[in-house]
C-alpha cells in the first residue's frame, strides 16, 4: 500500500482551500507505487492526484514540478501541476512536501503489443523535444556517481560472477563517460523510469490511445538514449528472459526515430547505454531488496531480471537502432 502518511478529509478540505479547484467530494488512497503517498482527489471541478512526497528534498523538488509543468504546457501527455491562489505548485501537508496535479486517462498496460510501443516510442520523442528550452538543470541522480558509489555497497551481496560483472559493467561504464562518443550523444531533460507501470493507456487493447506518461520523480538530465533504453529494456523484451521481441522494439524504436531522427553517435554507442540502463535498474532493485529503508511496506523488485538483462545486453543481445 503507497500510503505512507495517511491524509483524511479534513487535511484535505484544509489543502483544497489553498488552491481554485472547487470543493473536496471524494479521496482515496492509490494501492500501487513505491515512493510517494497518492491519493485520487475528487472536487467539484474535476480529478486530480495528490502525491505526499517522501523522499525528494524541498530542493530537488522544483526541478520535477516545473518539467511536469513545462511538458503539460507543451502539449505532452503529463500530470499538470495545479497552482495555489498565490501561484505556488508545491504546497505542504503533514509536515511534508505536496502537489496536486491533473489526473489522466486510462490505465497501465502491462502486456504490451506493437501499437502500443509505437505510441510509447513516438511520444517520447515529443517529450525529448519539448524538453529542449526547459531551463533548469539537475542530473539524474541515479546515474553513473551513483553507480560508483552504490557499486561497493551492494556488490557483497552477489555471489563472486555476479559481483565481478557488477564491478566491470561499472568500469566500462565509467570509461565510456570520458569518451568523445558519450559526449556526442543529444541529451536534456529525461524521464529515466518510463516503464510499463508509469504510461497510462485509454481506449481498448486493439485501439489504444495514450493517456500520458506519469511518476516523473526519478526524472534528470541524462542522454536522450539512456531515456529510449530504458523503455526498450522494459516495453520490449520477453520478460521471463529479457530478451528483445524484435516487432515490439521495432514498434518502439522505428516511432522514435520518425518523431526524432537518432544520430550515428547514438547508433554507435547504444549497446553500451542499453547495458547502463540495465546496470541502473539492476542496482537499485539490489539496493532495494537487501537495505530497505525502514518505512518500505512493500515486496521488492526482483534484482535477477536485470542481472539476467545486463548480462544478455553484454552478450550482444541487441536490436540495432534504426
Ligand atoms: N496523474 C495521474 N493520473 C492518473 N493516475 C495516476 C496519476 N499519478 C499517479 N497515478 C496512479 O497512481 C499510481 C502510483 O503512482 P506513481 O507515481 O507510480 O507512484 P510512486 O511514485 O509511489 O511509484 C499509478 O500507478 C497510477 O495508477
Ligand atoms: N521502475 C523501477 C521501480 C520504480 O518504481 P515506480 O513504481 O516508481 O515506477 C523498477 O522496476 O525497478
Amino acid at each position: 500500500m503507497a500510503v505512507f502518511t495517511p491524509i483524511t478529509e479534513t487535511d484535505a478540505r484544509a489543502l483544497l482551500a489553498d488552491y481554485t479547484l472547487g470543493e473536496l467530494r471524494a479521496l482515496r488512497g492509490i494501492p500501487s507505487g513505491i515512493e510517494n503517498t497518492n491519493y485520487f482527489l475528487t472536487t467539484s471541478q474535476g480529478e486530480y492526484v495528490l502525491t505526499l512526497f517522501e523522499r525528494l528534498t524541498r530542493e530537488q523538488l522544483p526541478f520535477y514540478i516545473d518539467l511536469m509543468t513545462h511538458l503539460a504546457e507543451h502539449g505532452i501527455p503529463v500530470p499538470h501541476p495545479q497552482a495555489t491562489r498565490d501561484g505556488r505548485r508545491l504546497a505542504e501537508l503533514n509536515g511534508k512536501p505536496c502537489t496536486i496535479a491533473t489526473l489522466l486517462p486510462g490505465k497501465c498496460e502491462m502486456s504490451p503489443q506493437a501499437a502500443h510501443c509505437e505510441q510509447v516510442g513516438a511520444t517520447l520523442a515529443r517529450m525529448h523535444l519539448a524538453g529542449r528550452d526547459f531551463p533548469s538543470v539537475q542530473p539524474n541522480l541515479l546515474g553513473l556517481a551513483w553507480w560508483q558509489q552504490t557499486a561497493p555497497v551492494v556488490a557483497p551481496y552477489l555471489d563472486p560472477a555476479a559481483a565481478a560483472m557488477l564491478r566491470d559493467e561499472v568500469d566500462v561504464q565509467t570509461a565510456f563517460a570520458q569518451t568523445d562518443a558519450c559526449r556526442a550523444l543529444p541529451q536534456g531533460p529525461a524521464h529515466c523510469d518510463l516503464f510499463r507501470d508509469n504510461v497510462l493507456f485509454a481506449g481498448t487493447r486493439e485501439a489504444p490511445v495514450l493517456g500520458g506518461f506519469i511518476d516523473f520523480y526519478f526524472a534528470g538530465c541524462d542522454t536522450w538514449l539512456f531515456d529510449l533504453a530504458v523503455c526498450a529494456n522494459d516495453w520490449c523484451i520477453t520478460h521471463a528472459s529479457g530478451a528483445f521481441r524484435p516487432e515490439l522494439a521495432q514498434a518502439l524504436l522505428g516511432a522514435y526515430a520518425r518523431v526524432r531522427p537518432l544520430t550515428d553517435a547514438e547508433r554507435a554507442s547504444w549497446r553500451t547505454v542499453l547495458r547502463a540502463a540495465a546496470l541502473r535498474f539492476w542496482m537499485s532493485r539490489l539496493r532495494d531488496f537487501h537495505l530497505p529503508r525502514p518505512a518500505q511496506t512493500l515486496t521488492p523488485h526482483d534484482p535477477t531480471h536485470f542481472e539476467r538483462i545486463l548480462r544478455l545486453r553484454r552478450d550482444g543481445d541487441l536490436f540495432p537502432l534504426p
